[in-house]
C-alpha cells in the first residue's frame, strides 16, 4: 500500500526538488504541492513541472496533506512550520530533511504542538544549490536516518520509512542526539575542514589564486568541491549542532598536534601506522557500495 497519496514539500531547493522528481519517478500517483518561499523558485518549480501544483503560501500548500516534508535550510524550520500549524490537517504527519536533528525536534515540536513529527535526514546530497539541481535519483542507495521522539507512534514511522524506501533509500532510526555526534564527524567537520583548507590556501600571499586554480588537480580539488556547498545552509548546520561539532573539532586538533609532532620529530613510523588504518577505512566504504565512483550505483543524473 502506498504510505501516503497527498504530499507537499516546503522549499524547493536541490533536495526539495530532488524529492519532488523522485516521488514523481517512484510514486507517480501520488499527488505533489510544492512551496518555496523565494518567487523566483517558485516561478522555475513550475516551469520545470515539479509539483501538480505550486501554492503561493505555506498554509495553501499543507491543507490537505497526509505527509508535508520541511526542505528548508536548519534555521529556516520553525518558522515554516509556525507558518503551517494553522492548516496542517490533524492527521498529517510532518517530517524534514534537515541535516542536524536534535535542534529541529526542538523548533517543530515547539511550533507545531500535538502534530504527528518524525524527522528525517537523508544521508544523500552535491555541492550545488536550487531546484535545477536536483535528480531523482539523489536518494537511491542512500541512508535516509529518521529520529523519531520518544513514543511516536510506531506505524507514523514506519510510514515515513517505507515512503524513503520507495524512492530508493535505505532507512535506520536513531536517536536524535546520536545522529547529531554521528554526523558530526562523517559530514559537518570534514565540511568545516574543506571550508578551512580552501580559505587558508586563497589567503597565503605567497601563492598566487591563479596558481591555486592552475595547480589544483588533486587533494585540494576535492575539497574545493566541498567547500563549494551552500553557505546558508553550512552556517545553519554548525549553528545548530555546536556541542557535537565543538567536540569533534577538539579531538581532531588534539590528533592534528600529534601528526605535527611527528612530522617535526621525523616519527615516519607513526605516519605510516595512521596512513595505513585510514586506508583500510576507504576501503571498506568502497566494498560496502557507499562510493560515488562505483560503477554500477546507478546515481547518474537524470
Ligand atoms: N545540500 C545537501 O547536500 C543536503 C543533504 C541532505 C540534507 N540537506 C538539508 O536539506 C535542507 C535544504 O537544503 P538544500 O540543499 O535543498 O538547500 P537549497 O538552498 O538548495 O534549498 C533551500 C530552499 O528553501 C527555500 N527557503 C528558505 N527559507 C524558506 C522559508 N522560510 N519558507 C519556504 N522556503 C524557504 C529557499 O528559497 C530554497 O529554495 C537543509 O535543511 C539541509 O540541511 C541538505
Ligand atoms: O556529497 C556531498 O556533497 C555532501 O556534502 C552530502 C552530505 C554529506 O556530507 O555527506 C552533506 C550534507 C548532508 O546533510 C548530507 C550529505
Amino acid at each position: 500500500m502506498l504510505p501516503f497519496a497527498r504530499v507537499s514539500i516546503l522549499g524547493l531547493g536541490l533536495i526539495g526538488s530532488s524529492l519532488a522528481r523522485a516521488v514523481r519517478l517512484y510514486l507517480p500517483t501520488v499527488r505533489i504541492t510544492g512551496y518555496d518561499a523565494s518567487p523566483e523558485v517558485r516561478d522555475i518549480a513550475r516551469a520545470l513541472d515539479l509539483a501538480d501544483d505550486v501554492a503561493d503560501s505555506a498554509g495553501t500548500a499543507v491543507i490537505d496533506a497526509d505527509l508535508v516534508v520541511l526542505c528548508v535550510p536548519v534555521g529556516a524550520m520553525g518558522a515554516v512550520a509556525a507558518e503551517i500549524a494553522g492548516d496542517l490537517p490533524s492527521d498529517a504527519i510532518v517530517s524534514d530533511v534537515g541535516s542536524s536533528k536534535t535542534e529541529i525536534a526542538r523548533v517543530l515540536g515547539a511550533a507545531l504542538p500535538g502534530a504527528t513529527v518524525i524527522p528525517a535526514h537523508p544521508v544523500a546530497g552535491t555541492e550545488n544549490s536550487g531546484p535545477q539541481a536536483g535528480f531523482a535519483s539523489l536518494f537511491r542507495g542512500r541512508w535516509c536516518i529518521l529520529t523519531p521522539p520518544d513514543g511516536a507512534d510506531p506505524v507514523a514511522v514506519e510510514r515515513v520509512a517505507e515512503f524513503w524506501r520507495r524512492l530508493g533509500a535505505m532507512t535506520e532510526n536513531m536517536a536524535p542526539e546520536h545522529h547529531d555526534r554521528v554526523l558530526a564527524v562523517t559530514s559537518h567537520l570534514p565540511h568545516l575542514i574543506a571550508y578551512t583548507i580552501v580559505g587558508t590556501a586563497s589567503d597565503l600571499e605567497e601563492v598566487t589564486r591563479s596558481e591555486v586554480i592552475k595547480f589544483s588537480a588533486g587533494g585540494f580539488r576535492d575539497f574545493t568541491r566541498i567547500a563549494a556547498s551552500d553557505p546558508t545552509m553550512w552556517r545553519d548546520v554548525f549553528l545548530s549542532n555546536r556541542e557535537a561539532v565543538l567536540d569533534m573539532l577538539q579531538r581532531f586538533s588534539e590528533d592534528l598536534s600529534a601528526l605535527q609532532r611527528a612530522i617535526r620529530w621525523g616519527k615516519g613510523d607513526e605516519l605510516f601506522e595512521l596512513f595505513t588504518r585510514t586506508r583500510a577505512i576507504r576501503r571498506s566504504i568502497v566494498e560496502q557500495g557507499q562510493d560515488d565512483a562505483k560503477p554500477d550505483f546507478g546515481r547518474a543524473h537524470d
